[in-house]
C-alpha cells in the first residue's frame, strides 16, 4: 500500500450553543480534515482544528505545514514502512502538532487498513465503550444553571464546567450549577486564567462551601510549572494539567516535579495517537491517572482519541464531547456518539468511510 495523494479540505459545522471558555468563544467548528490516497484505493483520514490560542496553530499554518513540508515525505512511501514513516513526517517540521495529529491519524488509519484491523485493537485494547462528560461554558451563574439542568436532562452524570473569566463569579457560577446538579459528577477548567493563590484561595473556597469538584484543569498559565505545583500542593482540589503538557517531554517533567496529579492528553496538543502512546506509557510508569480531552474537534480527531482511550486502562477520565457539541455530524462511519455513551467501531483502522460537505482545497 503505497502514498500516492494528499487532499486537504475544510469542514464547517455550526454548535449547537457557542462555546465559550476563559481563552475564547467559538460558534462552529472550522477544521482542516486530510485524505491520503494510496495505490491500493483506500484513503486514510484525519483532521485538525485551527486552535491558535492553545496550540497556536492558525488554518493556514496547518494547509502550509502539510503542503509545505509534511507532504514531500509522504508520497510514494509505503504504509508497512510505518515507524520510518511517523519519524520522517515529525521530523520535517518542528511544532505544529495539530497539523502532525492530522497526519498521524490518517496514518494509522492506513495502517490499520492495511492489516485489516480496528486500530484500538491494534494498540492492544479491548475495552469497546467509554462515557464522556459534557462542557458548560462559561457564562452567568443563572445561565450555566441552566445549561448543566439540560445537560443532566439529556443523561450526562459527568459536567465539565469552564470557568476563569471574571473569576471573582466562578465560586457562585459553581454553586449555582452544583444546586441543580446534585448528583453529578463536577469537574472544572480554568484555561490558565488564575494566578497560582488566586487558584488556591477560589478552589478552597469551593471546597469549603462543599462544592464537591472533582478536580481542576490547568488553574495558572501553560509555562508556569512552579505555579502548578504551588496549586497542586496547597489545594485540596486534585490538578490536572491540560495546555501544560504539549509533549511526551513536557509530561515526564510535569510528573517528576510533582506539579499536577492528572495529565490531560489531546491529540492536537501532543501531534497524534504516536506520541500519545508515549505520555500514557510514561503515566503508567508514574502512576497518574489520565484524561482523553480535545479540542473543539468535529468526529474525525474525536473518534481517534476514542481508539487510543479504548486501548489505555491508564485514561480513567474522558471528555470528548466535540461531536455532540456540533449540530450535524457530517462524517460518515467511525465510533457512534450517542450523548455521553461513545462506541467504537470495530471496522478496520479508524473506520471512517467518507466526509459529506467537505471543500476541497
Ligand atoms: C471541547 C472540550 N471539552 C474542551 O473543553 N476542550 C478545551 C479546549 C477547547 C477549545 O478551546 O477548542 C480544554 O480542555 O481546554
Ligand atoms: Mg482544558
Amino acid at each position: 500500500m503505497k502514498i500516492t495523494e494528499v487532499r486537504l479540505g475544510m469542514i464547517s459545522v455550526p454548535l449547537i450553543v457557542p462555546f465559550k471558555t476563559a481563552l475564547r468563544t467559538v460558534n462552529s467548528v472550522e477544521d482542516v480534515v486530510i485524505e491520503i490516497h494510496t495505490d491500493t484505493g483506500h484513503v486514510g483520514y484525519g483532521e485538525a482544528p485551527p486552535t491558535g490560542a492553545i496550540t497556536g496553530d492558525t488554518t493556514g499554518a496547518i494547509i502550509g505545514a502539510i503542503n509545505d513540508h509534511i507532504k514531500k515525505v509522504l508520497i510514494g512511501r509505503e504504509i508497512d514502512d510505518f515507524e520510518n514513516l511517523i519519524k520522517d513526517m515529525n521530523g520535517s517540521i518542528v511544532k505544529n502538532t495539530s497539523a502532525k495529529a492530522a497526519v498521524d491519524i490518517a496514518l494509522w488509519d492506513l495502517y490499520g487498513q492495511l492489516y485489516k484491523i480496528p486500530v484500538y485493537k491494534m494498540l492492544g485494547g479491548s475495552r469497546k465503550s467509554i462515557e464522556t462528560d459534557i462542557t458548560i461554558s462559561v457564562n452567568s451563574p443563572d445561565e450555566m444553571a441552566r445549561d448543566a439542568v439540560s445537560a443532566i436532562n439529556r443523561g450526562y452524570k459527568c459536567l465539565k464546567v469552564k470557568v476563569g473569566s471574571n473569576p471573582e463569579l466562578d465560586v457562585a457560577r459553581l454553586a449555582a450549577v452544583r444546586e441543580v446538579a446534585p448528583d453529578a459528577l463536577i469537574r472544572i477548567d480554568a484555561n490558565q486564567a488564575w494566578s497560582p493563590k488566586q487558584a488556591v484561595r477560589i478552589l478552597n473556597q469551593m471546597q469549603e462551601k462543599g462544592l464537591d469538584i472533582e478536580f481542576v484543569e490547568q488553574p495558572v498559565k501553560a509555562h508556569d510549572f512552579e505555579g502548578l505545583r504551588y496549586v497542586t500542593q496547597n489545594s485540596y482540589v486534585p490538578v490536572m494539567a491540560d495546555e501544560s503538557v504539549f509533549s511526551p517531554m513536557d509530561a515526564l517533567k510535569i510528573m517528576q516535579m510533582g506539579a499536577a496529579d492528572l495529565i490531560n492528553i489531546k491529540l492536537m496538543k501532543c501531534g497524534g495517537i504516536t506520541n500519545a502512546l508515549k505520555i500514557a506509557s510514561a503515566a503508567e510508569v508514574y502512576g497518574v491517572e489520565c484524561m482523553i480531552g480535545c479540542m473543539l474537534e468535529a468526529k474525525i480527531s474525536v473518534n481517534a482519541a476514542v481508539h487510543f482511550a479504548c486501548a489505555k486502562q491508564i485514561i480513567t477520565k474522558v471528555d470528548l464531547d466535540g461531536p455532540v457539541l456540533c449540530s450535524e455530524d457530517p462524517i460518515i462511519g467511525g465510533a457512534v456518539f450517542n450523548e455521553k455513551d461513545i462506541t467504537v467501531s470495530d471496522e478496520p483502522g479508524l473506520g471512517i468511510k467518507g466526509i459529506e460537505k467537505i471543500r476541497y482545497i
